[in-house]
């Protein structure tokens, strides 16, 4: 496609502030070129009978129970190790909030539309709600889905800056995933062989921010992609989908599902967490497949100071260094990383090249 007749398409798409989901409520069967994905991005996943599983770590009876805590801590320290990914069950939050969580991201993007429109921003503000947040500035086709998003740390949103549509089970979630982002960073640390608060201490449950996700269904879901292949550049991610799916995980160059589970979680390794373990956890690769049947939603929330970047210098974590483990990656701080990703990577791409030794 000619790049200004692209650039007007986009422009065109952006300035209706109704999303892909305003192309569906307007009865398109087939999709618009500029959601045209190359066909060897979208390849499913390989079909040889492969049965890998992501795991799934019952978190049941971890404060009363020190075997119950150890054989927890020894299946994080191997999920994180090997794929990057778990899920994990019972992990305090009620089942009846997560649906509620659900149904409020799907109630604030099936809202009245000129409602919802007054949302649609690209500059920075505490309640964001857009399409494609790079939708202007990158040549790369663009995904199939809307999102919002909002920060909860340091600096907690004014309620009345949320919408009322999903402001009370928005705070609500993210005060309960703060707790639980605290619990695992708890379980990181000893399944990295630190002290349990190590982690907490440096800073990494510092900041959490929230990414309402909604995947229209999609006509044509064999030529685009709901979210492309990239890596989370944050310390982790908690992530809580419906039942739909679509989510996979690249591991040893194979897509692999992540099974839907109605009260479970799911926890993927950040490149933060990569970088200052020295490579002992993996950040690995993921995407959104598109699907017919919709929509799907997901709230992904991430542990990162991307939006209030500190001072602080990080680098792989001196107690895991030694002789034969030396040092993978140079120093730096957050916000230096994110500037570089910002400036230097193509979308979805790891900035941690830039700083390997
Ligand atoms: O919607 C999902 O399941 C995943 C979204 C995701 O990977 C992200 O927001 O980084
Ligand atoms: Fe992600």
């Amino acid at each position: 496609m000619e790049d200004l007749e692209r650039i007007k398409e986009l422009k065109d798409f952006d300035e209706t502030k109704l999303g892909v989901k305003g192309l569906v409520d307007a009865g398109i069967t087939k999709i618009p070129h500029i959601f045209y994905h190359l066909p060897d991005k979208i390849k499913k996943a390989s079909e040889s009978g492969d049965t890998t599983t992501i795991p799934v770590i019952d978190l049941a009876n971890i404060l009363e129970d020190p075997c119950a805590c150890k054989r927890v801590v020894e299946s994080v320290r191997d999920a994180s190790e090997t794929f990057g990914f778990f899920q994990i069950v019972n992990h305090g939050i009620p089942v009846s909030t997560l649906n509620e969580m659900k149904d409020g991201v799907v109630r604030f993007f099936e809202q009245d539309s000129e409602v919802k429109k007054k949302y649609y921003t690209r500059e920075r503000k505490p309640f964001v709600y857009n399409s494609n947040y790079n939708l202007l500035h990158t040549s790369d086709p663009i995904t199939w889905k809307d999102t919002f998003l909002c920060n909860l740390a340091p600096n907690p949103p004014k309620p009345e800056d949320l919408p009322a549509i999903c402001r009370n089970i928005l705070l609500e979630y993210l005060n309960h995933v703060m707790k639980v982002g605290t619990l695992l960073f708890e379980l990181l640390s000893e399944a990295l062989g630190l002290n349990p608060t190590y982690l907490i201490d440096i800073g990494c449950a510092e900041g959490l921010s929230a990414f309402g996700h909604y995947y229209p269904s999609c006509p044509e879901p064999e030529l685009t992609l709901g979210t492309v292949k990239h890596v989370d550049i944050d310390f982790i991610t908690v992530l809580l989908q419906d039942h739909i799916g679509g989510l996979q995980v690249l591991h040893k160059d194979m897509w692999v599902d992540v099974p839907t589970i109605p009260e479970a979680l799911v926890v993927n390794i950040g490149d933060f967490l990569q970088f200052i373990s020295n490579d002992n956890f993996k950040s690995a690769q993921h995407r959104v497949l598109s699907n017919l049947v919709g929509p799907r939603v997901s709230i992904a929330c991430f542990f990162s100071t991307r939006h209030h970047p500190t001072t602080r210098i990080y680098g792989p974590i001196k107690e895991l260094l030694s002789e034969d483990n030396p040092a993978k990656y140079r120093e730096t701080s957050i916000s230096d990383l994110h500037v570089h990703c910002t400036q230097k990577c193509s979308s979805g791409t790891s900035p941690l090249p830039h700083i390997r030794i």
